[in-house]
């Protein structure tokens, strides 16, 4: 049983739903969470246009409807509840949002076009804490989302009319209810059947855990829940490959890993001899997956290196032999090569030989919008050469830029013998590359048409700062950074019409004044640095910003009890790399305070970076 540690923490906190879905609060009240509901006031008239993905959208309206109650109720009675939970379901088609049908022509419409094909269901959550200070209400917003796929048979006229004349598609996103007569009309879910219904139960527990962290065993016994049975584990609600005994200690390795070792000690304690297939370990895949990473990446590097995506880009297939000659290369060893990368999905191999799949003409070749040909070789070149010293850098914990340069690097940005031009290029392409594909998500990430000047600090090609120009054209960015990187930005400078909007100004921003701005973005620059430096970099940031004025932190967001993967592989990166490290919300936050950044809002970008908004509060 996994929720009653997650509800016993929240039975001592006032949580309030912030919907009238009675389906959301059967979904709850059945996971025993105890919570007022609080209909939201807010309207559900966000510009849909203006999201780059449907779960932003959905995420977005979610949010909105708990700030709604989270700020009406502390302006009622100045105290606000502790956790405000708002939701919100929408049915996509294609680049078609389907919500609540407005009439029956409209559930019509909605249904006919469902019929017969796959759509997806996306429920935005947003999980809103809120505190106050000086009567000030305080919030800190989670926000997550779920997605479903679901397929609906053929559905004649009859049933149609028959269905909409029962009157059950009116209040529902999509124009059906799953978990009434509308079941009948499904043919197939992919996913997690509850999110259809109104609410993702399961990620939302999982999202709990890591906001609030598991209470130890002997708390487990006093705070029993009435409809919940006992628990005596905290177990983790990952997608788990295969069941198995599971060892009850709960401090080593993920829930496989331990199935396995756990498994595997009592095959030993067994006679050895006398095995059957049931005694047997099962096959570690997992961990073999593991061991063999890194064999995955340096076949892709090299492949991008011998550039064969781009030779095969958008070209007929290829044989092995014709594509060894040309990149000079010997068949044998291309042979093995190409198919090595057709295992892995990025080549198609066919009796006529082997072509591009869609993602390495997109990704692969180098010189495609979204390329990521360069994050590879900075990756191949560099990455790897430090990562080859990794039990070294965890030993001393410092970064290891000494032993693959010979030399000592004081400040990675700016020692000159310590990069040569084309690793800075190659950098500097790298990040061009990864902001690109974040760059949207980031600049939709909150709605920041309040705010007429920005700063991206550390801003280096200005592919955050052309994007946040698009999304809001009344919006000036300044992109500053170092000298050197302005000098190479050049060759990235937008184009078109946000380029007006766009100006690059050269300075160090623990010595210099940051030009002046009412929100500052720090995209991937605080994990660069220690936490006394990055007092330093927010302290620059105060100085140079009225009251109201925002921060926008991107990073790579670590959940609070640093459990969920993404983040953490990225934590050795960061020690072999930088002087910094990845940091969670509260880490930031506490971060922040000090500086006078408060009101933080936090948004799960669903990509590999996340990102937080706070305000500046006082004088
Ligand atoms: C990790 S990169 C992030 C770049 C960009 N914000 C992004 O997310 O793609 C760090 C950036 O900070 C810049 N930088 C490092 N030290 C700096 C300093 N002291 N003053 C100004 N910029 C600096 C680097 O030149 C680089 O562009």
């Amino acid at each position: 049983m996994v929720l009653c540690p997650v509800i016993g923490k929240l039975l001592h906190k006032r949580v309030v739903l912030a919907s009238a879905s009675p389906r959301r609060q059967e979904i709850l009240s059945n996971a025993g969470l105890r919570f007022e509901v609080i209909p939201s006031r807010f309207k559900e008239k966000l510009d849909k246009d203006a999201f780059a993905t449907p779960y932003g959208y959905a995420m977005e309206t979610a949010k909105q409807k708990a700030l709604e109650v989270a700020n009406r109720m502390h302006q009622k009675d100045l105290r606000a509840p502790d956790v405000v939970i708002g939701a919100d379901t929408i049915v996509t088609m294609g680049q078609l949002i389907l919500e609540k049908p407005v009439d029956k022509q409209d559930a019509y419409r909605m249904l006919s076009q469902l019929s017969g094909r796959e759509h997806s269901v996306f429920t935005g959550v947003a999980i809103v804490q809120c505190s106050s200070q000086d009567k000030e209400l305080d919030t800190r917003v989670l926000q997550f989302y779920e997605e479903t796929m679901v397929k609906f048979s053929e559905l004649s006229e009859d049933l149609l009319w028959e269905y909409i004349h029962s009157g059950e598609p009116m209040d529902k996103a999509g124009g059906y209810g799953i978990q009434a007569l509308g079941g009948m009309l499904v043919e197939s879910v992919h996913g997690d059947f509850l999110n259809v219904v109104g609410f993702p139960l399961n990620h939302f527990c999982k999202q709990l855990m890591q906001l609030y962290p598991p209470p130890r065993p002997e708390d487990l016994q006093r705070g029993k829940h009435d409809s919940i049975p006992a628990v005596d584990a905290f177990e983790d609600l990952s997608n788990v490959d295969k069941g198995g005994p599971e060892p009850a200690r709960r401090d080593a390795g993920s829930r496989p890993e331990k199935a396995e070792a756990g498994v595997a000690r009592q095959a030993t304690a067994e006679a050895e001899g006398n095995r059957t297939p049931e005694t047997l370990p099962p096959f570690p895949t997992r961990l073999l997956k593991l061991i063999n990473g890194f064999k995955v990446s340096k076949a892709l590097f090299t492949a991008c290196k011998l550039k064969v995506f781009d030779l095969l880009k958008d070209e007929a297939p290829q044989k092995a032999v014709d594509i060894a000659r040309k990149v000079d290369a010997s068949v044998c060893g291309m042979e093995r090569l190409l198919d090595a990368c057709a295992a892995l999905g990025l080549l198609e191999k066919s009796e006529q030989g082997y072509s591009n799949t869609e993602a390495a003409n997109l990704y692969l070749a180098s010189d495609g919008d979204y390329s990521l040909h360069s994050f590879i070789a900075y990756s191949s070149e560099v990455t790897w050469n430090l990562f080859t010293h990794l039990e070294l850098a965890v030993r001393e914990g410092t970064n290891q830029h000494h032993r693959v340069l010979g030399k000592t690097a004081g400040d990675v940005f700016q020692d000159v013998p310590y990069r040569s031009p084309e690793t800075q290029l190659q950098f500097i392409q790298a990040m061009h590359g990864l902001a690109k594909l974040n760059a949207r998500h980031v600049a939709t990430a909150f709605d920041l048409s309040g705010f007429s000047s920005a700063c991206d600090v550390g801003g280096c090609t200005g592919a955050l700062a052309q994007e946040l120009a698009r999304e809001y054209p009344r919006l000036q960015v300044t992109v500053f950074d170092l000298p050197d990187t302005i000098e190479l930005a050049a060759r990235f400078q937008p184009t078109g019409p946000q380029a007006a909007q766009i100006r690059f100004a050269a300075g160090d921003f623990f010595r210099d004044p940051l030009p002046a701005a009412d929100l500052y973005v720090l995209c991937q620059i605080l994990h660069d640095w220690p936490d006394d430096k990055v007092h330093k970099i927010l302290d620059r940031v105060a100085q140079s910003c009225k009251p109201g004025a925002g921060v926008l932190l991107v990073e790579m967001l670590l959940d609070e009890k640093r459990q969920a993967r993404g983040g953490l592989m990225q934590s050795p990166n960061m020690l072999l790399q930088m002087e910094g490290r990845e940091r969670s919300p509260g880490e930031y936050q506490r971060l922040l305070e000090p500086h006078g950044f408060r009101q933080v809002q936090v948004a799960r970008l669903g990509g590999f970076l996340d990102a937080m908004l706070a305000t500046r509060v006082g004088p």
